[in-house]
């Protein structure tokens, strides 16, 4: 078979921006699209049509789209089987599943901290999910501060942990703080090695302990995932 029948195409579909990777292993991934969300457009799938397709997304306008044109895709969801143990009161986000999916191949037990519109940080014990928490991620922040007051302006975030002596400077650290703190805060709580990804986890990783950084979390995880649920078998 060419190894072009053996790639997946990937797709994370997030709040801000909708990624797209092609991987035939797994392991690497090579970035084919990354647009904000209300840009995705079918077209952009249009090369990849007769490669297989598995999905993450938290936008159902985006899950709509794509099982119209293409109803073999393939979406993470807590109906499939999965290799971390899931007991949710709620629906759990693709994008949660798919990145502490993603984070075993770290180890059993782990932390994952997720900064895109929402930072989310999820908290895996030998391979059993116990649970998480979700606030407004960094640039949510940014605009909530500005939306909701007279006087305060959109700023833009540089890592740093200390006192501001300017209001932007102010927003900035603590915006910062805030995050990192809570992150930090969690890592204390449990004890576990941590995952970072998404915008500004690459920032972020820089102010923690035993932290790595993943920018292919979310895709590893599909990928994963897909592989697990016999994605590859023909159908
Ligand atoms: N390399 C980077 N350095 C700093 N900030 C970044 C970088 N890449 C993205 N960002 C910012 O981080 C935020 C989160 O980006 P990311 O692409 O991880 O998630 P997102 O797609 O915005 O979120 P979601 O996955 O929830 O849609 C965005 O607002 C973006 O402006
Ligand atoms: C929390 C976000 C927004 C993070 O992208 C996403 O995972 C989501 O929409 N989740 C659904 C709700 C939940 O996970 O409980």
């Amino acid at each position: 078979m060419p190894s072009t029948e053996r790639k997946v195409l990937l797709i994370d579909a997030g709040n801000t921006r909708v990624k797209g990777a092609l991987s035939e292993n797994g392991k690497e991934f090579n970035s084919v699209f990354n647009v904000p969300t209300d840009k995705f457009r079918l077209e952009l799938l249009s090369p990849f049509s007769n490669l297989p397709m598995a999905v993450s997304s938290v936008v159902p306008e985006i899950s709509k789209i794509i099982k119209g044109k293409f109803p073999k895709a393939f979406f993470v969801s807590q109906k499939l089987n999965l290799p971390i143990e899931i007991n949710y009161k709620s629906e759990l986000g693709a994008d949660r599943i798919s990145n502490m999916v993603g984070g075993l191949f770290y180890g059993s037990s782990f932390i994952v901290g997720s900064f895109g519109t929402a930072t989310v940080i999820d908290i895996v014990v030998d391979r059993k999910f116990l649970g998480g928490y979700i606030f407004p991620g960094v640039e949510t922040m940014v605009k909530a501060l500005s939306r909701f007051t007279r006087k305060l302006p959109e700023v833009n975030i540089t890592p740093s942990l200390n006192p501001g002596k300017s209001t932007e400077k102010c927003i900035s650290s603590g915006i910062f703080v805030s995050t990192v703190g809570a992150l930090s805060f969690v890592q204390r709580k449990f004890n576990l090695p941590t995952i970072v990804t998404g915008g500004y986890g690459r920032l972020i990783k820089g102010f923690l302990n035993r932290t790595a950084l993943d920018e292919n979390l979310t895709f590893r995880g599909i990928y994963r995932i897909f592989e697990i649920n016999g994605g590859n078998s023909p159908q």
